[in-house]
């Protein structure tokens, strides 16, 4: 991990210290995804079974998992993982149950109601990263909030294995989360899939999920285009901005580094810390834990891109941290609520030594599909509101439109909008007529009856 000191960078090299590895050939990935994306549209699911072949070195019979296999994932599956599954899923399902948006109803003015219901995204399209290695718990953070928000129609697509099976874990997940169809696709041509549709695979309103650099450029090309998809959000490659005081457990630190590496080359954890001596200590323990990881080779290239960055004081680190804007970062120090307010983008944050980040991936509750790039400057991460349109309904009285109708047409007015001026102002005016209607009726009833 290369060695910095924040206080004397210039601004140029402070950029390239929080620039991350997969924005440095955006170009080139911007070009090779393009093309991905055009041969679907065209070509359909025979393009589908040639990049199965092509990128994930499998013969595909059928796109769609069967019944059959579904069947034999779930029999094929060690009891413990399922109880960890229902166990994860049900705290998942705990913090997303109480973190859902509520219908609203309130009245702005006398006899003006206005309000907010939610309807579901009708048809969802469900990625689940399995490239270096699958991740059943992703299927566990998108397939729970869905089934919440009540989607109608939701299509998972996963990468298969070289034998042509997807992982036995996900498909059990997608099962128990109620997903209608799972398609043995990965990258690119799985996201182009989902967002404009082929013979086998429905076209979906909305694409969520994670995935290394290729999937992440397909969804923000499929979302700038009318004919595509909405999405999540950018959640691309894995990454860990720490926070550490002199106080701070190294071996701890380097183990929580080393759990955002090891996802893959592409991956970036930073180490923030006032204290030389714990940036050297955290060091050594990465290179020493790093050696002991079955995945050492992923995390050793991940590491070449990530930084031990000394600062001046715990303040500065907030600063830094909130520039970079990880999807998540963890605070190592002795008071780590002291630091919480400072902090205005992060994906997730991890209070105290004994909150490693890798609860939030499986277990805690808080989902795990979160803003990676910096976009958690402005973006969030999954919930079932994700899955929801929030639609805004109101009802006036006419006692509602005397009361607000004027404030609208001088607004109107000024707009230059007399159109929308009339639509006010008829009605304003066909309320006074029936006012003056019924005291002449009043008048002449009461004329009569003297
Ligand atoms: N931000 C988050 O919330 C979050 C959550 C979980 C995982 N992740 C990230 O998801 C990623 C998963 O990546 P992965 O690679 O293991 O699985 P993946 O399923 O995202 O990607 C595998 C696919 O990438 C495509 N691909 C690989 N090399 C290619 C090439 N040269 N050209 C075109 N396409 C190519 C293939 O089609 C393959 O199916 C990791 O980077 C991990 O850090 C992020
Ligand atoms: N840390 C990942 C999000 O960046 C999520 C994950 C899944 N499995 C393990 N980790
Ligand atoms: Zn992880």
């Amino acid at each position: 991990m290369k060695r910095l000191d924040w206080n004397v960078l210039d601004e140029q090299a402070r950029r390239t210290a929080l620039a991350r590895p997969a924005q440095l050939r955006a170009d080139a990935l911007r070009q090779s995804v393009e093309q991905i994306i055009a041969t679907v549209r065209e070509r359909g699911d025979e393009a589908l079974f040639e990049f199965s072949a092509k990128y994930d070195r499998c013969v595909l019979e059928a796109i769609e998992v069967t019944e059959a296999e579904f069947a034999a994932a779930e029999a094929a599956l060690d009891p413990a993982l399922k109880a960890a599954i229902h166990e994860a899923a049900a705290r998942i399902e705990i913090f997303h149950r109480a973190t859902a948006p509520q219908p609203v109803a309130v009245e702005t003015a006398g006899g003006v109601r206005v309000e907010r219901v939610l309807r579901a995204v009708a048809r969802v399209g469900l990625y689940v990263p399995a490239g270096s290695a699958p991740l059943p718990s992703t299927a566990l953070m998108l397939g729970v909030p869905a089934l919440i928000a009540g989607c109608r129609e939701v299509v998972l697509c996963s990468p298969a294995r070289a034998d042509g099976r997807c992982d036995e874990a996900v498909l059990y997940v997608a099962r128990i989360t109620g997903v209608h169809k799972v398609f043995k696709l990965g990258g690119a041509q799985a996201i182009a899939a989902m967002a404009y549709g082929t013979a086998s695979v429905p076209k979906c309103d909305k694409l969520f999920g994670p995935g290394n650099a290729w999937v992440t450029e397909a969804k923000l090309q499929v979302s700038a285009d009318p004919e595509g998809a909405a999405i999540d959000m950018p959640a691309g490659p894995s990454e860990v901005l720490v926070i550490a005081d002199e106080a701070a457990n190294p071996v701890f630190v380097a183990a929580d580094l080393l759990s955002q590496a090891e996802h893959g080359p592409d991956s970036q954890v930073i180490l923030l810390s006032p204290s030389y001596a714990m940036l050297d200590r955290v060091a050594g323990e990465v290179e020493r834990q790093c050696a002991e990881l079955p995945r050492c080779a992923i995390a050793l290239q991940a590491l070449a891109q990530s930084r031990l960055i000394a600062v001046d004081s715990l303040e500065q680190a907030v600063e830094v941290s909130n520039r970079y804007a990880p999807e998540h970062l963890i605070l190592q120090v002795a008071e780590p609520r002291a630091l919480l307010d400072g902090i205005d983008s992060a994906g997730s944050i991890f209070l105290g030594a004994w909150t490693p980040e890798s609860v939030g991936d499986y277990c805690s509750g808080s989902n795990h599909v979160l803003p990676t790039y910096g976009y958690a400057r402005s973006y969030s991460g999954v919930s079932v509101a994700s899955f929801q349109k929030q639609i805004t309904v109101q009802e006036l009285s006419a006692e509602g439109l005397r009361a607000i109708g004027p404030c609208a047409a001088i607004l109107a007015a000024a707009e230059q909008l007399e159109a929308h001026r009339r639509a006010v102002t008829l009605r304003l005016e066909a309320l006074d007529q029936m006012v003056l209607n019924q005291s002449v009726l009043d008048r002449t009833v009461s004329e009569r009856l003297t």
